[in-house]
């Protein structure tokens, strides 16, 4: 069983527009809602491809009832914690081109109460979970420490963890040894404070996370692909596509493929990285399904030149 762990969930809004101009009222073209959030997406990829999965998050207010009646809606089961403020709405605007602007609200402020509520659930449903997987930002009132107490009581219970979250609470969390993290290129340079501009740098990086903590590193670095750097050693895999759609949500998609793939090896990059490549070919943060997935070559990196430039450095 794969348990989804949301500390921030949200209605994901996408709104089609023919382009983004400042100051005028936009007509949308076309619309659709989402339940969002990292770990609602690992969950709704999980259960596509057919794998028992619980998604806990706080849940307040009527648009935290549309969020569960949406993942209710598509067969997902969900252990909401009542919190008192509003779970958020986030919005993205897709011009025809394919460019996304995205604005994530805050959400609501956890009291210390609300916190405990949702670790303890955690700590109960993760008896008899395969993985945790604990993603997204936190939400205010939490404090960066928590994914690192929500790893420890994870680890208690006997689950394996996975980690998709940024900043100080990444950093924090490391010491409690995580199974997984997966930070996307930015991230990853943020963590080590350097630019990333080469495969290699992002290898180094990510080895650095591992002497930190990391039992392993699943990098997602966009059109570059992903990298997996565990015990074994360091790994690469990428899957060329002719036109991404939509890429919110494909760090999400690729961290769920590498989950209902074992969560571990080169075999779960490969379906990582089939899942990331399918993802961006769906609309809005829809999650692929086995269907969607094109097979995808995955080579060591003894065979792909450190020194090969990221299309996307992060300065
Ligand atoms: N432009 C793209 N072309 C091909 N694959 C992509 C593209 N953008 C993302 N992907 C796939 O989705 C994965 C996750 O995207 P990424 O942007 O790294 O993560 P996140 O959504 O967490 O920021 C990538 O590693 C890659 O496999
Ligand atoms: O918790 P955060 O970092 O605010 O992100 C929440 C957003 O992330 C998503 O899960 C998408 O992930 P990406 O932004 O990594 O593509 C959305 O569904 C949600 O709106």
């Amino acid at each position: 069983m794969i348990l989804t762990v949301t500390p921030n969930p949200s209605l994901d809004r996408t709104y089609e527009i023919p382009a983004l101009d400042r100051g005028a009222v936009l007509r949308a073209t076309a619309d659709r809602i989402d339940p969002g959030g990292k770990g609602v997406n690992v969950s709704r990829a999980a259960a596509a491809a057919g794998h028992r999965t619980l998604a806990v998050m706080p849940l307040g207010g009527p648009a935290g009832a549309a969020l569960a009646g949406l993942l209710g809606a598509e067969g997902i089961e969900v252990a909401g914690v009542p919190v008192a403020g509003q779970t958020r709405s986030n919005i993205s605007a897709v011009e025809p081109d394919g460019t996304l602007t995205k604005i994530n609200a805050t959400g609501p402020e956890l009291t210390a109460a609300e916190s405990e509520a949702l670790l303890t659930a955690v700590g109960e449903y993760s008896e008899g979970a395969d993985w945790v997987a604990c993603c997204g930002s936190l939400p205010r009132g939490l404090p960066p420490e928590w994914y690192a107490e929500l790893v420890a009581r994870a680890h208690r219970a006997g689950a394996r963890i996975a980690l998709d979250t940024s900043g100080p609470s990444l950093t924090a969390a490391l010491r409690e040894r995580p199974d997984v993290v997966k930070p996307n290129a930015e991230e990853l340079a943020q963590a080590v404070g350097r630019p990333l501009v080469t495969l290699g740098d992002a290898v180094k990086a990510a080895e650095e996370l591992r002497a930190s903590g990391a039992r392993a590193v699943l990098a997602s670095l966009g059109a570059d692909g992903q990298l997996l750097v565990d015990g074994d050693g360091a790994y690469f895999g990428s899957a060329p596509v002719a036109a991404v759609r939509s890429n919110v949500g494909a760090g999400d998609a690729s961290l769920a493929g590498f989950l209902v793939a074992g969560g571990t090896g080169v075999r779960a990059l490969a379906t990582a990285v089939a899942y990331g490549a399918a993802a961006v070919q769906l609309p809005g943060s829809l999650m692929p399904a086995p269907a969607d997935l094109v097979p995808t070559a995955v080579t060591t990196t003894d065979d792909v030149p450190l020194a090969r430039p990221l299309t996307e450095p992060v300065p």
